[in-house]
């Protein structure tokens, strides 16, 4: 399963007139394969992954997620699309503070109506592969930035979205934890075989991706030094 985005313009108002944010972009995610969209600040890359997400519609263009076109569908159809079929790391974790790690990612098998029990071990079993079985019952003030991270990735993988969208992950951590984050998105990538698209800052961390892609002023180009 796959993400698409073909020829999107997405506009914003901006008093009388329109602010292009994103201009006739095509971008293809395959699944198993890292996608990282570098781009000065204001270049875009929010918007690009909030059309990616399903939470913005653009103005022209289409988006497709494991062969569904996304836009002809009914708001109803899209909210299912989106939480069984794309994950969401972003910036800040977000976690509930009264909830330990398992719960967190039990609440994303609930909201998906499936049954407590298999959550739960599903939920035990992702927090074991992303390094935190032993954590699994703290809270998320009882951990550090990059625990925290490792939970929200392994939330993000609880119902097995072949999407993944990831928004600079390692902004509020060391470098040192930034990397080990990277290598877990990478290694998840792989192994699950998801299509992963990574907005980032960090040069360092393009070593990763199958595909880097600039946007620049809303325009997608291939950067000719990754
Ligand atoms: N909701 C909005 N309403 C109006 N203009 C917006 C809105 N969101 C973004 N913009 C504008 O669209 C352009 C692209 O913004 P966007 O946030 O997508 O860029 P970005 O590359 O993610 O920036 P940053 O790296 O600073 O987060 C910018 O000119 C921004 O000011």
């Amino acid at each position: 399963m796959s993400l698409h985005l073909d020829t999107i313009t997405l506009t914003y108002p901006d008093g009388q007139t329109r602010l292009t944010a994103l201009d006739n972009v095509t971008l293809h995610a395959e699944s198993g394969r890292f996608t990282a969209v570098i781009g000065p600040s204001g270049s875009g890359k929010s918007s690009l992954l909030s059309v990616a997400a399903t939470l913005v519609t653009p103005d022209e263009g289409q988006v497709t997620v494991g062969g569904t076109e996304v836009t002809a569908l009914s708001r109803t159809a899209r909210t299912a699309l989106r939480r069984d079929s794309i994950g969401f790391v972003f910036q800040q974790p977000n976690l509930l503070p009264a909830l330990t790690s398992c719960e967190q990612l039990q609440v994303m098998a609930h909201m998906a109506g499936h049954p407590p029990r298999t959550a739960r071990a599903r939920a035990r079993g992702l927090l074991d592969t992303v390094g935190l079985a032993a954590l699994a019952d703290r809270r998320p003030h009882q951990l550090s930035g990059g625990q925290r991270q490792r939970v929200n990735i392994a939330r993000a993988l609880m119902n097995e979205p072949p999407v993944l969208l990831v928004d600079e992950p390692t902004s509020a951590l060391d470098r040192a934890r930034g990397t080990e984050v990277v290598d877990l998105i990478d290694d998840l990538t792989r192994t699950r075989d998801i299509a992963t698209v990574m907005v980032t800052h960090n040069r360092g961390h393009l070593q990763h991706a199958d595909q880097v892609v600039e946007l620049v002023d809303g325009t997608l180009r291939t950067p000719s030094v990754p």
